[in-house]
């Protein structure tokens, strides 16, 4: 059975490795991923990761095609994937002493076509952040291309209080749903 990881995110292949799955191949989608207007984050994390892997699945019929997708969102709010450090900046003042969200969705098309859908819900506890350690978070640029300005699997690990959920979730893939998934559509997981 060949599987496909519908992700351009290396976070995603290395999660993978450690439940021991290694895709066949890797094919990012390329979809639009600007949220409807009024559209809530868990609606729109499980929206973003069906239309990623129908995307892949269309050209690739027959494979067992797997996707996901990470929003962090304040209140009602889908914070951005933050490409500038303006962005980066904004979103930590957001999250600075605060407790946020991270959905983490996750769909898997089996051989036959059929889309399974998984979400999960995190619940993320960070210390109030100074200036100081803004700047120099903002230095390292860990917060490149990640969801909400941060990445747990980095040194912003340092600011979080707490988390209730799962580790793989918030940093891209969730790893107990996902192994759920592959097991359903009949995927060689031990
Ligand atoms: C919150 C958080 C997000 N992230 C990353 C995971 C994802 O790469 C990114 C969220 O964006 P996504 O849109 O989920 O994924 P992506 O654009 O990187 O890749 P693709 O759409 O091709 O699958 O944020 C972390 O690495 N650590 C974290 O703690």
């Amino acid at each position: 059975m060949r599987l496909i990881l519908a992700s351009a995110s290396p976070r995603r292949r290395d999660l993978l490795a450690q439940i021991g799955v290694t895709p066949d191949a890797i094919f990012p989608a390329d979809i639009d991923e600007t949220p409807r207007k009024g559209e809530l984050p868990r609606p729109y994390a499980a929206r973003m990761a069906a239309e990623k892997a129908a995307a892949v699945a269309g050209l690739h019929p027959g494979a067992v095609i797997l996707s996901g997708d990470t929003v962090v969102a304040a209140g009602r709010r889908i914070l951005p994937k933050a490409e500038t450090e303006a962005e980066a900046r904004a979103c930590l003042s957001l999250l600075s002493g605060r407790r946020h969200r991270v959905l983490s969705a996750v769909t898997l098309i089996d051989a036959d076509g059929r889309a399974r859908h998984r979400m999960s819900d995190n619940v993320v506890i960070f210390k109030r952040l100074d200036r100081a350690e803004i700047d120099a978070y903002i230095a390292s640029d860990e917060w490149r291309g990640k969801a909400g300005g941060y990445a747990i699997q980095g040194r912003a690990a340092g600011f979080i209080r707490s988390i209730i959920g799962s580790h793989s979730a918030i940093m891209g893939l969730p790893l107990y749903e996902t192994r759920a998934l592959l097991r359903a559509a009949s995927f060689p997981c031990d």
